[in-house]
């Protein structure tokens, strides 16, 4: 069964179109990021799950459940860590991990959440005193309790250090590991690139690419950059390799003999046989990845 999915939702505020015509399925098991630059809608699509935000047409449903028609239902299995989360500044983080086992009927120990978000040395003090990131582990704290089938994470890296982030990739990767799927957002491209099986782009409030990273790199055509080093070459070879399926385009930079081609990561050997076949010495040998980064600068710069 799809954990999400998302048909032909649409959102506007005032003249502003948050979400346009977005359809999404997120499968169960999936930890799936949600890319996009600010603005772009994410926000508004997790107010929609969460039924914060009503759209103006199509439906969600989480795990079936209809988040408009039966919200509480489709929150029953979600643990979410929200754009906009709030601490109750005279509570304690343990008094906040308390209220969230109350609520969710769960079995846990308050002191290995908060040990596991990270926070444990602050769990008596008032949440008023806590930093962003304390807040931030907290929130994260009380959305893992219960277990839940899906987690929902809104930026949550936001407003962390390093070892912070390093802390919530791995809560991620465990959490999928016992059988969660994980939905998060960020503009941060390294971070879902590292922990992502597939990833949305989200721009303008449409969604203009779905797809796993590797799929997207080679959609957007050069997905894979050689530099071959080699003892000659001609325009006859160039025109050889660019006659070559998946390759897009072959050139020769003069100074340091080095053939440069751009490609489908499936074209890199047919570029090596074909040099062969042409009677040309390999002297060296690079591959090079187009980044997430440049991906997604390809997909929101205007270019789709
Ligand atoms: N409650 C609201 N009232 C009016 N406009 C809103 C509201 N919520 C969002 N918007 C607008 O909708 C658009 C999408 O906002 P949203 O917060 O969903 O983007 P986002 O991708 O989450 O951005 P960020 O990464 O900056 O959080 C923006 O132009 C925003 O100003």
């Amino acid at each position: 069964m799809a954990a999400i999915t998302v048909e032909n939702v649409s959102k506007r505020y005032g003249t502003v179109r948050a979400l346009d015509r977005v359809d999404l399925t997120v499968d169960e098991g999936e930890i799936f990021g949600f890319l996009g630059p600010n603005g772009a809608g994410k926000s508004t699509l997790i107010n929609v799950f969460l039924d914060y935000a009503h759209p103006d047409s199509g439906a969600v449903t989480i795990f079936g459940h209809d988040c408009q028609e039966n919200g509480v239902d489709a929150k029953a299995r979600m643990g979410v860590l929200p754009d906009g989360y709030t601490v109750y500044d005279r509570l304690t983080g343990r008094q906040h991990i308390e209220y969230a086992i109350e609520a969710k009927d769960a079995d846990v120990h308050p002191m290995d959440v908060l040990e596991r978000v990270g926070i444990h040395d602050a769990a008596d003090q008032t949440a008023g005193g806590y930093s962003k990131g304390m807040s931030q582990r907290l929130v994260l704290g009380m959305a893992l309790v219960g277990e839940p089938d899906l987690l929902v994470l809104d930026e949550p890296t936001s407003g962390l250090d390093p070892h912070g982030i390093k802390q919530i990739r791995t809560i991620i990767r465990e959490e999928n590991e016992r059988g969660a799927t994980v939905f998060f957002s960020s503009h941060i491209l390294e971070q879902v690139e590292a922990v992502c099986d597939r990833v949305g782009i989200l721009y303008g409030g449409e969604l203009v690419a779905t797809d796993t990273i590797s799929g997207l790199r080679q959609s957007i055509g050069g997905g894979t950059k050689l530099q071959i080093t080699v003892d000659r070459c001609d325009a006859g070879v160039l025109e050889r390799i660019e006659s070559l399926e998946g390759v897009e385009h072959a050139w020769l930079e003069e100074a340091d003999n080095r053939v440069e081609v751009t490609c489908s990561n499936d074209a890199k050997m047919d570029v090596l046989v074909a040099l062969n076949d042409a009677g040309v010495d390999v002297e060296n040998f690079q591959t090079e990845e187009a980044s997430l980064e440049e991906m997604f600068v390809e997909y929101t710069d205007g270019n789709r």
